[in-house]
């Protein structure tokens, strides 16, 4: 449904050229939800930006929804819908009305554009609100309204661009579980970006990870976390140093690392790893405050591949 080769896009800018996506190779079946996650900065939108025909590609190939994204721009726009960040329509128009206007947008006759618009507010719960300005819709119903607009033309791909950003948490489970259903009731193929590691965790099938414009991991959540081998310890103590030199003694410890009370190492299996660290503590006479085993997050495969932390918002 979506297949890249080598798109690439470079923006001139009165500092000197910054290449935002370096050759990015994609390959999105039908019916897939694909997650695009990275930090600020990486790629995402410009990628985004690119398959939607909002942006040119300085280099590169790409077919969505069957149609060629540079000889046939106009039929991928018939054949997608785009959330873009923040969405876009005017605050004083009605649900119904914004709604109504863009299944009209898209060339349907008036008494199908209501019943369109009835079906999509019916799916999104937003029928009740329907009289209401869009100004006066939370950030939660906001999104909801977003998201049935861009489903107006029953599009092929759906592309949604930071869907949550600035959602509470029940807004977000809400809305996660509504992208679920599209996919599962509607077959559409959804593409969307995030920087929000428990969003692509839970919500995507695939992840594609993202960093300075290269895709530098990809498969499911749990095959990504299974290429991170081992389990995260996290122990708290007012003798840091002297714990971090105990746990580096464990068998198979690595990248052991102190900050101010807190130690952070990784194991080959925390459960089985942690009598022998209590042991070992008691001992040397190290009293804990706290400690902690973690499974492998998305977070510790970002790190493993780049030395860094995707951040959290
Ligand atoms: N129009 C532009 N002109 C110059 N530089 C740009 C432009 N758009 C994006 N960039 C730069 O390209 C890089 C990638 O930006 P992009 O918006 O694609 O990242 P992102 O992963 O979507 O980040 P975020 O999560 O913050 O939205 C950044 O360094 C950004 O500053």
């Amino acid at each position: 449904m979506i297949k890249a080769r080598a798109l690439a896009r470079r923006f001139d800018t009165p500092a000197g050229p910054v290449e935002a996506v370096r050759g990015v190779d994609l390959d999105i079946a039908a019916g897939e939800l694909v997650g695009f996650l990275g930090p600020n900065g990486a790629g995402k939108t410009t990628t985004l930006r690119m398959l939607t025909t909002l942006l040119r590609p300085t280099q590169g190939s790409a077919v969505v929804a069957g149609c060629d994204l540079r000889a046939d721009p106009v039929g991928v726009r018939r054949r997608i819908g785009y959330v873009a960040q923040g969405g876009g329509t005017g605050p004083d128009y009605p649900v119904d009305t914004e709604l109504r206007m863009q299944a009209r947008f898209y060339g349907l006759p008036p008494a199908q554009a209501a019943s369109r618009a009835a079906e999509l507010a019916e799916w999104f719960d937003l029928t009740d609100l329907m009289a209401l300005p869009t100004a006066a819709l939370s950030g939660g119903q906001r999104r909801r309204l977003d998201l049935a607009m861009g489903l107006v033309h029953r599009p092929a791909v759906l592309f949604l661009d930071e869907p949550t950003a600035g959602l509470d948490p029940h807004s977000r489970a809400n809305l996660w579980e509504r992208i679920r259903d599209l996919r599962a009731d509607l077959g559409t193929t959804v593409f969307l970006t995030t920087h929000y590691l428990d969003e692509a965790d839970v919500l995507c099938d695939r992840v594609l990870v993202i960093d300075q414009g290269r895709i530098v991991a990809q498969g499911s959540p749990d095959d990504l976390k299974r290429q991170v081998s081992g389990d995260t310890v996290v122990l708290t103590s007012a003798q840091a140093a002297a714990a971090a030199e105990v746990a580096g003694r464990l068998p198979g410890a690595h990248q052991v690392s102190v900050a101010d009370t807190a130690v952070r190492f990784h194991v080959p299996a925390g459960d089985t790893a942690l009598p022998t660290l209590l042991r070992e503590l008691d001992q040397a006479e190290v009293e804990l405050t706290s400690v902690q085993v973690h499974r492998p997050t998305l977070d510790d495969v970002f790190r493993a591949l780049t030395g860094r932390s995707l951040g959290q918002d």
